[in-house]
């Protein structure tokens, strides 16, 4: 550690043992309540992510979900043009309005709020993370299931402000059959393994033309090997678009809201099981109250007999407080009641005995026991999902009392 440490890591370029993540997330507007956010990237521009995006939005839409998207695309925002609209947004006393698609999308884009639509956005890197930042920030979004972020291409500077700055649940790859899709999908992932966001697949658009005629798939930018390459990840594939002018004349008409297609549906399902399987929480109330038994800020073996109680606050799967409250006393049933009323929503220990862990259960307060180490350390893997509990419990021949068995 540095002489000159002041505790914030933020603004200290050292690289020294004492380190702690820094979280950039901002908060969004205090109207929002957004579900799940799903970021879709893409190696480059023109390969398909405003579609993807756009058919993703409303394939949910379709299935009754409240949807919407966040044109972070700044440079190219071309989602507006796709479901024709013109309007301006609005703003009020509580923040900007999106504007409504024709079928009820949330939609924000920099095109929404420009004077003239058509005048180039030739900002600089740093603006444009902002300008992202504020349409999470300043917008309402209001009751939305799921919200889709049509990212800004590449791999670069401004899409990891993006991935720093909002908490994205997780992301859809974009290529097409001639890009590097290699290098595209391994900078993806990348760039996915270092922000801690799972990737929940890929789709390869203009992977091939169906003739009209004779109905014969022809593969114009060449065989695909997407399957390979997600293979080699771990990914799925989650389908595959051909090329279809009707696509093309339905976003120029601005009536992409029309068109519709059996390959649309495939997504949208493995987009729902993705994210069952994903437990994804609500970001508006992101918080929870972590409880350890613990000795001298280890997790300890004894529940009941514990020193006390290491108490962690986190919001959006960060800590931002934590307090050393000692064990009030070990009685039949009490220590569960107490932690309840201190708000615990997960109680992690060493060990502990089936009635407690009964007791928690009905009181919906998550229990993992087998955790071992120190305390903060196991709050930070459950936070990243890789804490899982062991199942076991104390039983009276071993240390019942101590683990409050009761
Ligand atoms: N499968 C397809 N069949 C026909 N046209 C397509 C298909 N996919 C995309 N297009 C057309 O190609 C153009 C580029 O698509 P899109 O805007 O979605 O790409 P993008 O990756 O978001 O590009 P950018 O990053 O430049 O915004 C659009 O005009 C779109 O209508």
């Amino acid at each position: 550690m540095s002489e000159n440490c002041n505790q914030n890591c933020g603004s200290c370029s050292e690289d020294c043992d004492e380190r702690k993540e820094v979280d950039f997330r901002e908060k969004p507007n205090e109207h929002s309540s957004i579900k799940k956010v799903i970021g879709i990237v893409s190696g480059k521009g023109g390969v398909g992510k405003s579609l993807v995006t756009s058919m993703l939005a409303i394939a949910m839409n379709r299935k009754g979900y409240n949807t919407a998207i966040l044109d972070a695309d700044i440079t190219g925002p071309s989602i507006p043009k796709a479901f024709g609209i013109s309007r301006k947004a609005s703003g009020s006393e509580r923040g900007v309005i999106p504007v409504k698609s024709k079928t009820g999308i949330d939609i924000m884009s920099i095109n929404l709020l420009l004077e003239n639509d058509t005048d180039p956005v030739v900002w600089r890197g740093p603006i444009i993370a902002n300008t992202v930042k504020q349409f999470w920030t300043d917008v309402v979004w209001d009751n939305i299931d799921y919200m889709f972020i049509d990212m800004p291409p590449g791999t670069g500077d401004v899409p990891l402000t993006v991935f720093q700055s909002i908490p994205i649940d997780g992301i859809v790859i974009v290529t097409s059959p001639q890009e590097l899709v290699s290098m595209i999908v391994s900078k993806a992932v990348r760039m996915a393994e270092m922000m801690n966001v799972p990737i929940l697949g890929i789709v390869e658009n203009m992977s091939y033309f169906k003739c009209p005629d004779c109905d014969k798939e022809y593969k114009i930018f060449g065989e695909s090997h997407i399957e390979e390459i997600a293979d080699k990840h771990g990914i799925k594939v989650i389908s595959k678009f051909p090329i279809d002018p009707k696509i093309a004349l339905s976003v120029d008409k601005g009536m992409i809201e029309l068109y519709t297609n059996d390959w649309l549906d495939n997504m949208s399902d493995s987009l729902e099981k993705l994210n069952d399987s994903e437990n994804i929480e609500n970001v508006g109330g992101d918080k929870m109250k972590i409880a350890v038994a613990s000795e001298n800020k280890m997790v300890t073996e004894h529940f009941g007999h514990c020193e006390g109680f290491m108490i962690f606050d986190t919001e959006n799967s960060k800590i931002v407080k934590s307090e050393l409250i000692p064990n009030p006393g070990h009685k039949p049933g009490f220590l569960p009641n107490f932690l309840h009323d201190k708000g615990v929503n997960v109680i992690i220990s060493g060990g502990m005995g089936g009635g407690a862990i009964e007791i928690f259960n009905e009181k919906n307060i998550e229990v993992i026991t087998g955790a071992k180490g120190n305390a903060e350390d196991v709050v930070i893997s459950y936070l990243k999902g890789e804490l899982k509990s062991t199942g076991s419990v104390c039983h009276e021949h071993q240390h019942s009392d101590e683990c409050g068995d009761h």
